[in-house]
């Protein structure tokens, strides 16, 4: 039976997305459960982060329905973001994390104590202080991570986390979504890195040219894809 407190699952109806005269999210349907790390595949501009941005509701749709578990209060709370870019203040690695929990809501005390928490569970406590822009990529991104960890989100989408990342640093980040999901948070990220998806997924959404061709168990999407569309792609050969 499901958490009557939890968001999930979260519905996807028969979503559209126009811009630039065309359906660019083109009649997506999902359902998202509680639990595992769910990966939106597909190559460029196949519409993995416009589905991402409706899902966390940063876009309207044009038509259809996004519709969080029935009763939950589905605002933005219990979901968190991070972007390909990480967007970071002109501001300490703590203001930062301070920051997005009193955007939020959260008291004072409470705040420093989920700061700290997070800093430490991210590997960054010794990095507190120092202007959170002149961190590395790869621990600009482990900082927008910690930051929408330490929001206690159910559900965290990754718009391509590791996409402006070194092998190194990639590995990391691989590592520490990994141990969310071990966590019981629920992950859904975009990427076009067949090797991460191979990596990381329990369940694969594949998408070209803004249709959900395929939703599928990762362990069968790689082994035995159903589609003509994840064939080629698979093999290295579908582009836009
Ligand atoms: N607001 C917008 N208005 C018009 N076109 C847009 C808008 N946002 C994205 N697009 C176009 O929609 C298509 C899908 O974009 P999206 O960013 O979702 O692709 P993607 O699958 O995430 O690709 P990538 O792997 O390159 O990031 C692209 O052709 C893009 O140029």
């Amino acid at each position: 039976m499901r958490d009557r407190s939890s968001i999930l699952p979260l519905d996807v109806r028969s979503v559209v997305f126009h811009g630039d005269g065309r359906r660019l999210v083109d009649g997506v349907s999902f359902r998202l459960p509680a639990g595992g790390l769910t990966v939106l595949l597909g190559p460029n501009g196949a519409g993995k982060s416009l589905t991402l941005r409706l899902c966390h509701g940063l876009l309207t749709p044009s038509e259809g329905q996004i519709a969080w578990a029935p009763g939950a209060d589905g605002g933005t709370r219990r979901h968190a973001m991070v972007f390909q870019k990480p967007i970071m203040l002109r501001r300490s690695v703590e203001a930062n994390v301070l920051h997005a929990l009193a955007a939020a809501g959260v008291a004072g005390p409470e705040r420093r104590e989920r700061c700290r928490t997070a800093l430490e569970r991210f590997g960054l406590a010794d990095r507190a202080d120092q202007a959170a822009r002149l961190l590395s990529g790869g621990e600009q991104q482990r900082l927008a991570i910690a930051r929408a960890w330490a929001l206690r989100p159910e559900l965290l989408f990754l718009d391509e986390p590791t996409s402006q990342l070194d092998p190194a640093a990639t590995r990391q980040i691989e590592t520490l979504l990994t141990g969310l999901v071990a966590e019981g948070i629920t992950v859904m990220m975009s990427t076009h890195d067949l090797g991460q998806a191979r990596r990381l997924a329990s369940r694969v959404l594949f998408l070209h040219r803004g249709r959900l061709v395929e939703d599928a168990c990762a362990t069968d999407f790689f082994a035995a894809p159903a589609t003509s569309e994840a064939r080629a792609f698979l093999a290295g050969d579908l582009i836009w």
